[in-house]
């Protein structure tokens, strides 16, 4: 049944836009600026495309983007889909594979994220090397069921998720914009949401070598990653995760989306910079 939406989805894209994007983005909350930086766009309604997910987070706008970065072919997403939203796992990530029908190599995946390791400051943009998959524990896996063998094997690996060149490569560009002060690397741990955490889970999770907390991406580097796309992805700090019982600091959205808006536009240039230098390096067929 998803196989079937999916090819509809792709075929419908692909028959309105003359775009055929090398690269897709995944904008998270707050993030969704990125998008803007496309020249020649042509942007849908996800609830104009047939069989898509709607946004109903703030912050994620819900529009598919198709335009170029100097004249790179990318599509974006405005917005994203978050198990908490209610949607079964597949759905969340249907997206991905939408991805990989248009002809994406590389999927860039951004999210905000509250820090966990004491040396990082809000406002500090963690590149993702590897990440803990919670739901996954507890047996919420997109790939859980058949196995679709035009994507994927059955068991796919998991060990190279995160692409250690692209990881390079954002320290460079980071380093040449002067970002290097706020720029990290770290793990991401995904949890279900759409609470936040306690302060005994921050720091069980601290003990387990966690980074960065969110609720997104793991799953969708998963589904990437079994089909074959690149993947980078980064998270940016929007809150220091509450380790202390002494503390007065309570997350919430809207301090998320305060802080994504400080640090989006240089985000914003770190993610266009690596795009365009990703076509410089000729990487890509
Ligand atoms: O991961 P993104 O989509 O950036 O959103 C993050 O921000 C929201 C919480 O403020 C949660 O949805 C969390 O996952
Ligand atoms: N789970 C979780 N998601 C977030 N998204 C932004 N900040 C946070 C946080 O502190 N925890």
């Amino acid at each position: 049944r998803f196989s079937q939406t999916k090819k509809n989805d792709a075929d419908w894209l692909l028959t309105q836009t003359a775009v055929r994007p090398l690269v897709g983005i995944v904008c998270g909350s707050g993030l969704g600026g990125l998008a803007d930086l496309l020249k020649d766009q042509v942007a849908f309604n996800y609830r104009d495309i047939p069989n898509f997910p709607q946004s109903t987070v703030h912050g994620h706008a819900g529009r598919l983007v198709f335009g170029t970065l100097k004249g790179r072919p990318c599509v974006c997403m405005q917005g994203r889909f978050h198990l908490y939203e209610g949607y079964p796992i597949q759905k969340i990530t249907l997206p991905m594979r939408i991805f990989k029908m248009l002809g994406v190599k590389t999927v860039i995946l951004t999210n905000a994220a509250g820090g966990l390791n004491q040396d990082f400051k809000v406002g500090d943009i963690m590149i993702i090397k590897d990440h803990l998959n919670m739901p996954g524990f507890a047996g919420n896996n997109p790939l859980t069921g058949p196995n679709d063998e035009r994507f994927g094997v059955r068991f796919p690996c998991m060990s190279d998720a995160y692409d250690r060149e692209l990881l390079q490569m954002a320290m460079d560009v980071g380093s040449e914009l002067g970002y290097s002060d706020f720029l990290r690397e770290g793990v991401y741990c995904a949890l279900g949401g759409p609470s936040f955490e306690t302060i005994a889970e921050c720091r069980m999770l601290h003990k387990l070598g966690v980074d960065a907390v969110g609720m997104s991406t793991v799953h969708e580097v998963i589904v990437a990653r079994h089909c074959g796309m690149r993947v980078f992805a980064l998270s940016l700090i929007t809150n220091q995760a509450v380790m202390d019982y002494d503390s007065e600091e309570k997350a919430n959205h809207n301090e998320v989306l305060q802080t994504a808006k400080q640090r989006a536009q240089q985000l914003e240039k770190l993610v266009s910079t690596m795009v365009i230098r990703m076509k410089h390096n000729n990487n890509y067929s």
